[in-house]
């Protein structure tokens, strides 16, 4: 096991790579599943644990996959015989190898994948994914642990309306209806970039899948759906966490290719905080300010602000001078960051989905554990302008979702490291 270090100080500067989209990769890698015939090769693959894990549920299934981690280059082959069954062992690592169920029913008509359960964050149901696979014909049955879904005679194009606009359901519901017969209508789906990518791929692949960033999805039914290539997104989230990095330590950094549309929301938030954040020819430079005001956010489906990017926000907002108020209105639980923070000295207060926090906060070294993904990222940026030493365990989540994020902090001037975890550490961390 290991853990971060960072010594609190430095101003970050100088220019930072940007990985492909986590979140985008994620569902693309289930979609290859579709293709009977040809090869899908897909580039600006991040290596991160979670792409892992999607890459042994698919050779679970029985697909070839080769990662050429020098190229950041995955191939799949998906063109034999591939068995139903997503197992407990791979689900239960990671809650997005659910979106493998839309691929599986489309293609075999039956699909059996263990239910993902809840997380840190939040319960994180799939009643919306198991409603529209059952608008398209689908018969679903719960038990043991397992979600089965079965529709012998295909699925059939139809009309649906999600409550809420969920990714996961989105991705999957539109991923089904790629090869279901006639035309399938799917509204107030979520809008996110990932989607938009989504659609491309499939559409690469032989789909007819149109309107996606809006809140409307057609999918045209087609017969069969082949391999091709495609380069994945570049991710926001990991993009907008460098950029509260370089806000939060009156840093100057360009976010190199940023893509300024998909971060509206957070850029317009750290703009009124008084941080200077211009589009260049090589991408979006972002230059913090000697004092941060406070600013109220209110996480939302995009294009509002990302639920992902709430725990490295709340770390601005408490560096800010005075009050400032965060709302999350995506998921119940995504708060356990706040606690951790409070121990390097935040001062806030919880009160139902909103934390109110009390600025300029003097931050200070401690040790803390991250709980999730988003959360080890704000612990990491809290450390970087703490007085002091700060220390970073449960890296496992952080290894979710960003690729080197110590290397790339240490690039831009941080004094950062990532060390093994001596034994009696370990088991204060247990
Ligand atoms: C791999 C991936 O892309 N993960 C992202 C995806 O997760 P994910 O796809 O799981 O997120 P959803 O948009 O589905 O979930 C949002 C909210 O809807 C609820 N819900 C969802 C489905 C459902 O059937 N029933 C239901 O009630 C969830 O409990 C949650 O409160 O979008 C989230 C919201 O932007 C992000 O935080 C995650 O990083
Ligand atoms: C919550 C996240 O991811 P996941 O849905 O994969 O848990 C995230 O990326 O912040």
């Amino acid at each position: 096991m290991e853990k971060i270090v960072v010594h609190g100080g430095n101003k970050l500067n100088g220019r930072v790579h940007i990985e492909g989209a986590k979140n985008a990769v994620l569902p693309i890698l289930a979609a290859t599943i579709l293709a009977k015939d040809g090869q899908t090769v897909l580039t600006n693959c991040p290596m991160l644990s979670d792409v892992f894990t999607m890459n042994q549920v698919l050779k679970h299934l029985g697909i070839k996959v080769d990662f050429d981690e020098n190229k950041n280059k995955i191939t799949v082959d998906a063109s034999g015989e591939i068995s139903p069954e997503a197992p407990y062992e791979y689900v239960s690592k990671m809650r997005a190898s659910i979106v493998v169920m839309g691929p599986l029913l489309a293609r075999l008509g039956q699909a059996k994948v263990a239910l993902p359960g809840g997380c840190a964050i939040g319960s994180r149901p799939i009643d919306l994914h198991l409603r529209g696979f059952e608008a398209l014909g689908a018969h679903i049955e719960q038990h043991d642990g397992y979600v089965e879904a079965s529709a012998p005679n295909g699925l059939v194009g139809t009309d649906i309306y999600f409550d809420f606009p969920s990714v996961g359901a989105t991705q999957n519901v539109m991923m089904a209806a790629t090869l279901a017969k006639g035309t399938t209508k799917i509204q107030n789906v979520a809008r996110e970039p990932e989607i938009v990518d989504l659609q491309k791929v499939l559409n690469k692949m032989g789909a007819k899948v149109s309107g996606a960033g809006t809140n409307t999805i057609t999918v045209v039914g087609v017969k069969s759906l082949h391999g091709a290539d495609h380069e994945v997104v570049q991710d926001r989230i990991e993009a907008g966490t460098f950029m509260v990095a370089a806000a939060l330590t009156q840093g100057n950094v360009l976010i190199e290719n940023g893509i300024t549309e998909h971060n509206l929301p957070l850029i317009s938030k750290m703009k009124q905080m008084g941080v200077k954040v211009e589009q260049e020819r090589d991408g979006v430079r972002v230059i913090g300010p000697a004092e941060l005001k406070p600013v109220d956010v209110k996480t939302a489906p995009y294009p509002g602000f990302p639920t992902d990017m709430q725990p490295q926000m709340t770390v601005l907002q408490l560096e800010a001078n005075g009050v400032s108020k965060l709302t999350e209105t995506v998921f119940e639980n995504r708060f356990m960051h706040m606690e951790e923070l409070r121990r390097m000295g935040a001062n806030f207060d919880i009160k139902g989905q909103s934390v109110i926090m009390y600025g300029p906060t003097h931050f200070e070294g401690a040790k803390v554990a991250a709980t999730d993904l988003r959360a080890a990222a704000a612990l990491i940026l809290a450390g970087l302008v703490a007085d002091g030493y700060t220390e970073v365990t449960n890296l496992k989540y952080l290894d979710r979702g960003y690729y080197e994020f110590h290397k790339k902090l240490q690039k831009l001037g941080a004094e950062v490291e990532r060390i093994p975890i001596k034994e009696s550490d370990a088991i204060a961390n247990d």
